[in-house]
């Protein structure tokens, strides 16, 4: 019986803290699985032990429920997340990896792309004849958020496009500017809303908003990197993709390159690193892709990384110190 007591005080304190997180912050601390277990939990032990439940029990706590939340969208191609490397020699690994598992002899021309990783989160964008018809956040990579009426409030994101394949599902990163960001915790304080930690979880709160003319006040941006399912393809290469997606409408980051091994990988990683402070918003490392897509394909996926990818992190910032 204490036992009991004793967890149902920790299960108690644990759900406020996470409500507090998920309505408060915009920021749920721990995941909708996580949540749904604490709460679980709790009301087993109450079912076995009803004398001890307590008088501010989450069971019984109006409004403790995060709230109803959106349509559950279902990703016909995983979004992934991806493996990391953080040191040099790391990259050097990942590019004698592929070599090795494609039967490639060292010198062997094998060209990379590489980009900033953008700090915000996942979207994927459904069109069917040129129409937006479904985005849908990461989720847990199979199942998402279908979030479409907020996503269609983004300047970067086309709600319309001309000469796509019938069906294209495009990838990519929301955001919100450094500027944006401090513009909008200026009138949140105004307004005696609360502020938000950081430009990512400002953007997560504000595409997981169920009232999407909120949304629509919040500047959100949008760059693209990939893509899901596609009718038919884009290019031959991930530079070429990336490029046919720039001339359907979307946003590419500027900073994207095309890499002709680890050294040249090296080289841009360090150009983005010095010039991570002066772009105005937040990036946590450089990704570097096979360009090939003939060669992604052999390559594939590992149990939840592709393999024809790697992030390659900088040193974790001190906390969001602007
Ligand atoms: N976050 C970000 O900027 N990403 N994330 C990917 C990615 C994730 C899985 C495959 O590619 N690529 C870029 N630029």
């Amino acid at each position: 019986e204490d036992e009991a007591r004793a967890e149902l005080a920790r299960l108690a304190q644990a759900i406020v803290q996470a409500d507090a997180a998920y309505h408060q912050k915009d920021a749920p601390e721990i995941s909708d699985a996580a949540y749904d277990a604490l709460k679980q939990r709790n009301a087993a032990i109450e079912t076995r032990f009803p004398d001890l439940k307590r008088a501010d029990s989450p069971s019984e706590r109006v409004g403790a429920a995060p709230v109803e939340g959106f349509a559950k969208v279902r990703h016909e191609r995983r979004m992934l997340s991806l493996g990391n490397a953080f040191a040099a020699e790391e990259v050097a690994e990942f590019d004698a990896r592929i070599r090795r598992y494609l039967g490639l002899s060292d010198d062997a021309p094998l060209a990379y792309t590489a980009e900033p990783k953008i700090d915000g989160l996942s979207l994927s964008l459904r069109y069917e004849n040129g129409e937006l018809i479904q985005a849908a956040t990461r989720g847990d990579g199979g199942t998402g958020e279908n979030v479409t009426a907020n996503a269609r409030t983004i300047d970067d994101i086309p709600t319309r496009l001309e000469g796509a394949p019938d069906v294209l599902e495009v990838r990519g990163e929301v955001y919100m500017a450094h500027a944006d960001f401090e513009a909008l915790n200026a009138r949140q304080e105004a307004a005696g809303e609360k502020r938000f930690a950081n430009p990512r979880n400002a953007a997560a709160g504000s595409l997981r908003q169920l009232d999407s003319a909120v949304t629509a006040r919040r500047p959100l941006k949008f760059f693209a990197y990939g893509w899901g399912v596609l009718s038919a393809p884009l290019a031959d290469t991930q530079m070429g993709a990336l490029q046919r997606l720039k001339t359907l409408g979307f946003v590419i980051n500027p900073l994207t390159e095309l890499c002709d091994g680890p050294d040249r990988l090296l080289a841009h990683y360090a150009e983005i690193e010095q010039r991570r402070a002066t772009l105005g918003y937040d990036i946590d490392g450089v990704v570097y892709k096979v360009n090939d897509l003939a060669l992604q394909d052999r390559l594939g996926f590992r149990s939840t990384t592709p393999r024809w990818a790697i992030a390659h992190k900088f040193p974790a910032e001190l906390a969001w110190t602007r």
